[in-house]
């Protein structure tokens, strides 16, 4: 039992009988070397080096020839406890005669106090010192799954999201992890590829590959379609199969393999390891990655990962300051991505394509006017309309609804995981909606540019007063196109679009009654005609008219699954016990 532990000596309660044991120098724990050790002075001045670590790093420190029997029976405990997951560390000892301390504090001493690669020399200093071994034995311990673990990663499964894993634990507790964690399901395939020399591994590889393939083409024909049937499969590799296959230039068929793979587990994996997966898969795709972890060891890979995610806990804090969200726990994640990552995908589309519009339509209506002014740039909107257009007349609503409109709520989002796909297909921004989009800012353009101009052709109306109406039809319109789109209404979202076209009135009205300005008075008597409203709400209908008819249609016959799903929230269909089950999309990115 512990006592006590100080920089200095440990005390340890054996048996009822207290003992004393200097620390005279300890070797920190790295991932790569995968072991650490101290070195004790003993009362009667002997010393004694003891090394923990794991089965693999300590195995190979181990000399095989003293305690044969004690090293066959922790090789039969360490797989029995891994294959239950637990978590095994391997201890091992050695007494260092004085001349054989000596030597090593001298080297010691040199490292730890070097100015120039200390790290590196201590490792050296420290991988000299761990050697021949004797086996003590082995300690086993749970790693439990944080609360949520399962849950969450078939939620991701679900949402079209790949899961790999990447762990620097053993295989059997890797595998037997995936199971309690439900990533690895007793229906799946598995292709367990570990081996330790270059040749073995190149077969195991193509074996696998193969198999794989066959597994595929088990296509058979049903009535009119053809359909995949293909139990899922599963790629259980190891760090230093993973070493010889990408040194081999595998990475070809180790990325076809995983491709086809719907999951893939990766163990004993050095952090740097970890990483390079990470960029074989961003390398290889378009696909965007996210890499979440708890430890020192997750760094280099979360600073791989397009998104990095750390977990704040028990292993410190490296994570969480290399990553670009941090969170308190593995689960987080669901709403991070369903929640969140949903609104603002949804939000950033729409507000990419309506502040292209929101420009274009106005600076189209003051480009047709060119038309008509023998190219000469002069506008009829005032001068001081058009700088306030962007900066007062639309600015207010475009934030506003950029920042608090929710297409769907948090609830919806969390049951169904298969509305994320709505990003992974690029359902909000892509180029269909792009030149839509610009086809109707023409339209709009059009309308409000020539319904006036003909409704008061050969009239004698002056350029100011045809001017203030285009100022005020364009900006009724551009809010009235942004209402169209609201989905979540709330007080703000009311008083900032209302609000807009209340001040640009306002705005053109002082503006119009500054003498010093052209156009004196302008919008005071235009206003004053029956013609002027007339126009005002025809171009708002006229040129709102296609939009949405193609919306309306595209709504009724052939909804995505947001739209339907919003649907059934307005219509409170959806049970708390989830029986209204909405049959998704498949997800699949169309770019590939
Ligand atoms: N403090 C330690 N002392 C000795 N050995 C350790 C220590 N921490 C970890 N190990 C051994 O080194 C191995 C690799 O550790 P590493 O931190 O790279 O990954 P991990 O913690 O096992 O897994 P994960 O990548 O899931 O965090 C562990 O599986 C364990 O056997
Ligand atoms: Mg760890």
């Amino acid at each position: 039992m512990l006592i006590e532990r100080t920089s200095g000596y440990i005390v340890i309660d054996i048996h009822g009988e207290r003992q004393r044991f200097n620390v005279l120098g300890l070797h920190e724990f790295d991932s790569d070397r995968k072991r650490m050790s101290v070195i004790l002075g003993y009362i009667d001045n002997s010393v004694k080096l003891f090394v923990k670590g794991a089965d693999t790093s300590m195995f190979s420190v181990i000399n095989k020839s003293l305690n044969t029997d004690v090293i066959q029976a922790t090789e039969t405990h360490l797989h029995d406890y891994s294959s239950i997951g637990l978590r095994t560390l391997v201890i091992g000892m050695r007494d260092l005669n004085p001349s054989e301390f000596d030597q090593w504090h001298f080297a010691f001493e040199a490292a730890s106090t070097s100015l120039i690669g200390r790290a590196a020399l201590l490792r050296k200093v420290a991988a000299n010192v761990e050697n021949n071994l004797c086996i003590l034995g082995a300690t086993a311990i749970e790693d439990k799954l944080q609360q949520g673990v399962p849950e969450s990663i078939q939620s991701l499964r679900q949402a079209g999201i790949k899961v790999w894993v990447l762990t620097g634990d053993k295989q059997e507790t890797a595998i037997s992890i995936g199971y309690s964690s439900r990533l690895l399901t007793s229906g799946m395939t598995q292709f367990r590829i570990k081996s330790n020399n270059r040749e073995s591994c190149r077969r195991h590889l193509q074996d696998a590959l193969l198999m794989s393939r066959k597994n595929e083409v088990g296509n058979y024909f049903d009535g009119n379609s053809v359909e995949v049937v293909s139990t899922p499969m599963a790629l259980i590799i190891d760090g230093t199969s993973l070493v010889y296959i990408l040194d081999n230039e595998l990475e070809e068929e180790l990325f076809e393999l995983s491709q086809r793979c719907s999951v893939v587990l990766c163990c004993r994996v050095a952090p740097l390891q970890k990483a390079g997966i990470v960029s074989l898969v961003k390398k290889r795709t378009a696909d965007m990655t996210l890499a979440i972890g708890d430890g020192a060891n997750d760094v280099s890979m979360i600073q791989m990962a397009d998104v990095g995610v750390g977990i704040s806990g028990q292993e410190g804090r490296q994570a969480v300051m290399a990553s670009d969200f941090a969170m308190g726990q593995f689960r987080f994640l669901v709403p991070l991505l369903f929640i969140h990552g949903h609104w603002n995908y949804q939000r950033l589309g729409y507000m990419v394509l309506y502040n292209f519009y929101r420009n274009a339509v106005f600076v189209l209506i003051l480009f047709w006017y060119v038309l008509f002014t023998a190219f000469t740039v002069t506008t009829a909107i005032n001068e001081w309309s058009s700088v306030l257009y962007s900066i007062v007349y639309t600015a207010v609503p475009t934030i506003v609804v950029g920042i608090l409109d929710k297409d769907l709520s948090k609830r919806t989002l969390l049951h169904n995981p298969q509305l994320y796909g709505a990003g992974q297909r690029q359902e909000a921004y892509n180029k269909k909606l792009f030149w839509l989009m610009i086809a109707d800012t023409l339209w709009q353009s059009i309308v409000v540019f020539f319904a006036p101009l003909f409704a008061y052709w050969g009239s004698t109306i002056d350029i100011a007063s045809i001017g203030d109406l285009w100022t005020l039809s364009v900006v009724i319109l551009v809010n009235l196109h942004l209402a169209m789109d609201v989905i979540r209404w709330s007080w703000i979202t009311h008083a900032s679009i209302w609000g807009s076209i209340v001040a640009t009135f306002i705005c053109v009205m002082i503006i119009d009654a500054i003498p010093a300005l052209h156009g004196y008075w302008a919008i005071f008597d235009v206003a004053g005609t029956a013609l002027f409203w007339l126009c005002l709400i025809g171009i708002q209908i006229a040129a709102l008219l296609p939009r949405f008819v193609v919306k309306f249609i595209h709504q009724y016959y052939c909804p995505n699954d947001i739209q339907i799903s919003r649907e059934v929230e307005k219509f409170k269909n959806l049970r708390i016990n989830g029986n209204a089950e909405i049959e998704m999309l498949h997800i699949s990115n169309p770019q590939r």
